[in-house]
């Protein structure tokens, strides 16, 4: 018999009522959100909203107080080392690079983890724009470029799902428009946790707004632009 088929609602990463408590304080309640595949879907809040309590959920380093995760209908229940298994890569804050690999050793690092070619690597940088440094040192090189090949690193597994945690940081205006570029030319799902509202607006298809660890609205990037509680939200944390 052919296995059962995955429901239309079911498929890519599905987080159904996730609540995380740090001792007496609510990171997240009651939190939903479903990650289509081919998707971009975009997590925004102010500052302590939940934002990265929300990814180290996914990553598997913080497990949920409450509620469950589920990729493609089966229960889900990330560790961070198991997550190339399930066709899942990330990049964190800042850049994490080895120090003392060059530029391809450090992405084919990143192949040979998720069992792929090493001379896959090269079609990966040149992607990433940044095959010219592929023999450099990563501490020699701008920022930018850096956060580019942590990226390719990510991106030479051919995830499914890409988490990206504020890959805008630190970044200026050229760079986050060209990471903009990079993203939307992506075939896998993402999950992007980013500040940068210009870089969310124009690169996810729907978004999901925190405040406090609760869901305020989800919506597409013109529904967020123009919804009131996430107004509110955002003034609020400036006030
Ligand atoms: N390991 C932890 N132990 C205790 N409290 C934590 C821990 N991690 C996060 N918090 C708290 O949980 C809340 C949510 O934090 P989180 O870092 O997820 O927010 P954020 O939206 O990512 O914020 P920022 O935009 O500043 O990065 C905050 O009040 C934070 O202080």
């Amino acid at each position: 018999m052919p296995p059962p088929e995955t429901a239309e609602t079911d498929k890519g990463l599905v987080l159904h009522q996730i609540g995380v408590r740090f001792g007496g304080l609510v990171a997240l309640d009651g939190v939903s959100l479903r990650v289509p595949p081919g998707r971009t879907v975009g997590v925004i809040g102010p500052n302590g909203a939940g934002k990265t309590t929300l990814f180290n959920v996914v990553c598997g380093f913080v497990a949920p107080t409450t509620g469950a995760l589920t990729l493609d209908g089966n229960p889900l229940r990330p560790r961070p080392h198991r997550l190339a298994r399930l066709g899942i890569a990330r990049t964190l804050q800042g850049v994490g690079l080895f120090a003392g690999m060059t530029v391809l050793e450090n992405v084919m690092v990143g192949a040979e983890h998720a069992g792929k070619p090493a001379d896959s690597a090269w079609e990966v940088l040149e992607r990433c724009g940044v095959a010219e440094h592929a023999h450099a040192l990563p501490g020699g090189l701008p920022y930018a470029v850096r956060k580019r090949v942590a990226l390719a690193r990510a991106l030479v597994a051919e995830p499914r799902l890409l988490l990206l945690d504020e890959p805008a940081g630190g970044l200026g205006a050229d760079e986050i428009a060209q990471l903009g570029e990079l993203i939307t030319g992506l075939p896998c799902a993402v999950l992007l946790v980013e500040h940068h509202m210009d870089l969310v607006m124009a690169v996810c298809d729907e978004i999901l707004v925190l405040d406090f660890g609760k869901p305020v609205a989800h919506g597409t990037p013109a529904e967020i632009r123009t919804n009131e509680a996430v107004a509110d939200a955002y003034l609020g944390a400036a006030a």
